[in-house]
């Protein structure tokens, strides 16, 4: 009788069929401005580096774009000028891949549904689409089987979809706080070191490429609004769009607001907060107060940052570039290296889960802390009758600064009239509502001459 073979030598049966040969996936990419063109270029140079981290080849099929024959960089050297079309949705058609980094609603949603509806995998860069229509793309890709990827969307180049939607799915997210924008970190940066005003450092990021095409859509918080209903999609598994996110710009942000916060140990950041409450879930945008030792306080320039608490992990924080072409083709890529395996093995990967449905919560329902500085008649029981005021209204103080020689103007940018006081109140934590009703409410006393400015304090 032949021995038994070894059970240590017996041959295992393959558990996972062996992978199809590699061959080759067609990349469209519609789009070839800041980000486009990055990602044409590595596509290009990195070809052998990313067929063989696919597993198959990742060939350029196509660049749509508005005017083919208009000279650009890069074409006709780095990309062949044949590729270069003005038929977006015939070159989605013949694609296995598609890469939408044209920017806007339209034709970026029909042009994914009809990728989508071919059976192509999408990544997008596109935050302002997937806040507006995120959840239709969402479900037809489900229900495609194939992958929508939009890691570039939120913060460029940090990794922080990926890690909110996978690494984090078995955490409770509480809550998210983010420098998402660049251009109006930037700003406010410039305008704190260097004093510089704040149209001119907007001109300086747009021609550093790290504006939208429309750079109101950055100032005026837009931009920040799209990628904060993202993270609090994402972060609570649910859905909040854009029209649910509180927005506020920065252009009501003067330098005096800018120096006097750091007279009082804090930046301004323009900051977009998702928080998840007993009562549902608050996504907002504006300008905020954040200690100047907070890690949020550190980023400079046009880096982006997201800090996150989660019940398990505790804070975590993301860090790096938000803008630019080439950090926000390092998503894409990323994205598009993912798309392809998923694709080769035979699936889709990680998908959206909004299985949560919790109620959004309106913009006075935030609760938060707020910093008011007021100019005052310097007569005795003033005071008394501000705090009486916020008592009033349910708003408690925490520290009240009468403006003294220590701190001078910007601090005291008041009226200049003789016999007037400066006031810096911080409150504790209190309703949207009833900080606002307490504004106005100071406006209607007498010896309130000007309420200079009202600041979110975030991050303590
Ligand atoms: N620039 C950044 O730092 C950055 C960072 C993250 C995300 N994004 C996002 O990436 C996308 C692209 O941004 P960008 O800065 O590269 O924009 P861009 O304006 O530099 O480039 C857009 C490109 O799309 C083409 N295009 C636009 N509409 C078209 C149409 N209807 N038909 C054919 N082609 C069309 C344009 O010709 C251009 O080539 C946007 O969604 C943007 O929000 C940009
Ligand atoms: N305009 C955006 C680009 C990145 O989304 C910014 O300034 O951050
Ligand atoms: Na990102």
């Amino acid at each position: 009788m032949p021995a038994a073979p070894d059970p240590g030598l017996a041959p295992v049966p393959p558990v996972v069929p062996p992978r199809r040969a590699p061959g080759t996936l067609r990349v469209a990419l519609l789009g070839y401005g800041v980000v486009g063109s990055e990602v044409a270029r590595a596509l290009v140079e990195h070809a052998d580096d990313l067929a063989a981290r696919a597993g198959a080849r990742l060939e350029l099929v196509g660049v749509a774009v508005r005017d083919a024959s208009r000279p650009r960089e890069g074409v006709g050297t780095v990309v062949p000028a044949d590729l270069l079309t003005e038929d977006a949705q015939g070159l989605v058609d013949r694609a296995d891949l598609v890469v939408e980094v044209m920017g806007g609603i339209e034709p970026p949603r029909s042009l994914i549904r009809r990728a989508i509806a071919s059976g192509a995998s999408v990544v997008t860069a596109n935050k302002a689409l997937l806040a507006a229509h995120g959840p239709e793309l969402f479900e037809a890709a489900d229900a495609a089987g194939v992958d929508l990827s939009f890691e570039a969307a939120v913060a460029g180049a940090i990794p922080i979809v990926r890690p909110v939607r996978e690494s984090l799915a078995g955490d409770h997210v509480r809550r998210v706080l983010g420098i998402v924008n660049g251009t109006t970190n930037y700003v406010l940066d410039q305008m704190a070191t260097y004093g510089v005003e704040l149209e001119d450092a907007v001109k300086e990021a747009q021609g550093l490429g790290y504006a939208e095409a429309d750079p109101t859509a950055d100032v005026e918080g837009f931009d920040a609004a799209a990628k904060a209903a993202i993270l609090a999609s994402l972060a609570f598994h649910t859905r909040v769009s854009i029209d649910q996110v509180a927005r506020e710009g920065i252009t009501g942000v003067t330098s005096a607001d800018v120096t006097a916060a750091a007279q009082t140990g804090y930046v301004i950041k323009l900051l977009a907060i998702a928080e998840q409450t007993a009562e549902g879930v608050s996504a907002r945008v504006h300008p905020a107060l954040v200690p100047a030792e907070h890690p949020l306080a550190a980023v400079r320039g046009a880096f982006n940052a997201v800090f996150v608490e989660a019940d398990g992990a505790g804070p975590l924080m993301f860090y790096g570039q938000g803008a630019g072409g080439r950090p926000t083709a390092s998503a894409v890529l990323g994205d598009l290296v993912s798309a392809a395996r998923d694709r080769l093995a035979g699936g889709k990967g990680a998908y959206e889960s909004a299985y949560a449905s919790l109620p959004v919560l309106p913009a006075d329902a935030a609760v938060t802390r707020y910093q008011v500085r007021l100019v005052v008649a310097d007569r005795p029981g003033v005071l008394a009758q501000v705090a009486g005021v916020l008592a009033d209204h349910g708003v408690s103080i925490d520290t009240v600064r009468q403006a003294v020689d220590e701190v001078p103007a910007p601090f005291t940018p008041g009226d200049g009239s003789a016999g007037s006081a400066h006031l810096l109140l911080t409150t504790h934590a209190a309703r949207e509502a009833s900080l606002a009703s307490t504004v106005e409410a100071l406006r209607g006393i007498e010896p309130v001459h000007q309420i200079t400015s009202v600041l979110r304090v975030e991050g303590v």
